[in-house]
């Protein structure tokens, strides 16, 4: 009997997706604290066929997949693959899978509670009544603006795009603008959106929706230039990833006055520093990249990551295997 190709996990996952995936492999489950370090993914590698991790692990580079001969597949448990180096793995002739659609309704649940959030101004209000200093009813100091049948500009209109567009237009009455490098004709009739180049989008919107992928291309997409172009009354999202806005330039713009306000998931350095000048403002809303982090969701990623797994190495199945490395 053939031996089972080996999978190395780096971080504990939901027990049933190691289950299911044991049927087809053999698993390695990183067993200390958090996700395993670097140092000891280039240690035993060498042994493994298979890897799985997440975004925030480790990033696959030349030198890990240099310590890592036998490795045919690197699973990730997130739709973004920027930690992929895409050169390296089609020279190493790793493949490399992430999880698209079963967290795009999570995503934009959260990427519209940061749009009301920011708006409503409901941090900054929770933390009023909680310490006390509610102390008549509420004067226009605390008003907000609206977000229904205001103007969303998505740039990044791919499957969490389309999720977040349908919120917003079949719930709160928005008006849609959007920008890809390519046109989606099927969304401007089912929404009613424009297509705009990015400048226009910018001019135009009250709230704008960052979510196109990190990648050469697109690292600091939106720069000061583009800041100046927006709305002073606009509001700022991104759930992306941190590095498709040039940070300094974004908190400038919210210190300056030239946007109203910003709801950030996603930094340029994750953890962000605790000094990082948008922790004090309060015109931010700042979570912990956290746009996928429902249970069901996440228990969901973990499992398609599984699946991916076992249909690269044994057969098993389909797998979503990241576009730039598809055969
Ligand atoms: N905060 C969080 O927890 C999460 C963050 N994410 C992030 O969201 C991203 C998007 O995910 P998803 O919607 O599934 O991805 P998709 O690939 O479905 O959508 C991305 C969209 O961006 C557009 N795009 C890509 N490159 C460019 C470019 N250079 N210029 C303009 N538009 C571009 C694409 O259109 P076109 O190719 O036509 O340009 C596409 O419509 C992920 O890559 C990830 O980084 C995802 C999940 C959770
Ligand atoms: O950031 C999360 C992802 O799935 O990508």
């Amino acid at each position: 009997m053939s031996e089972k190709p080996k999978v190395y996990i780096t971080e504990q996952i939901w027990a049933e997706a190691v289950d299911w995936l044991q049927q087809y492999c053999d698993c390695t489950v990183w067993a200390g604290e958090g996700k395993a370090p670097r140092e000891h993914l280039l240690q035993v590698l060498g042994n493994y066929d298979g890897l799985i991790t997440t975004g925030s692990a480790v990033t696959i580079d030349e030198a890990l997949l240099a310590a890592a001969p036998r490795l045919k597949l690197v699973s990730t448990i997130s739709v973004g693959y920027n930690h992929f180096d895409l050169e390296a793995m089609r020279k190493a002739h790793v493949i490399g899978t992430h999880t698209p659609y079963v967290l795009d309704e999570t995503v934009a649940d959260l990427v519209m509670g940061l749009m009301l959030s920011v708006a409503r101004r409901m941090p900054e209000l929770d933390r009023l009544v909680k310490s006390g200093g509610w102390n008549s009813a509420a004067g226009e100091e605390l008003f907000g603006i609206d977000v229904h049948h205001s103007t969303l500009g998505i740039i990044g209109m791919g499957r969490i795009g389309e999720a977040i567009a349908r919120r917003a237009v079949d719930g709160f009455g928005m008006k849609l603008a959007y920008y890809n490098r390519s046109r989606r004709p099927e969304l401007e009739e089912r929404y009613g959106a424009d297509y705009m180049q990015v400048e226009e989008l910018l001019r135009q919107s009250d709230y704008v929706v960052l979510m196109i992928p990190l990648s050469d291309e697109t690292k600091h997409f939106i720069r000061a230039e583009h800041f100046a172009m927006m709305k002073g009354s606009a509001i700022f999202i991104n759930a992306s990833r941190g590095a498709t806005v040039d940070e300094e330039a974004l908190i400038e713009a919210l210190r300056s006055g030239q946007i109203r306000g910003a709801g950030l998931d996603v930094y340029e350095r994750e953890p962000i520093a605790r000094n990082n000048p948008l922790l004090g403002m309060s015109n931010v809303v700042a979570l912990p990249h956290i746009g996928s982090a429902t249970h069901r969701t996440r228990q969901d990623m973990m499992m398609l990551a599984a699946r991916n797994a076992a249909a690269v190495l044994t057969g098993q199945g389909e797998a979503y295997i990241v576009k730039e490395l598809q055969p």
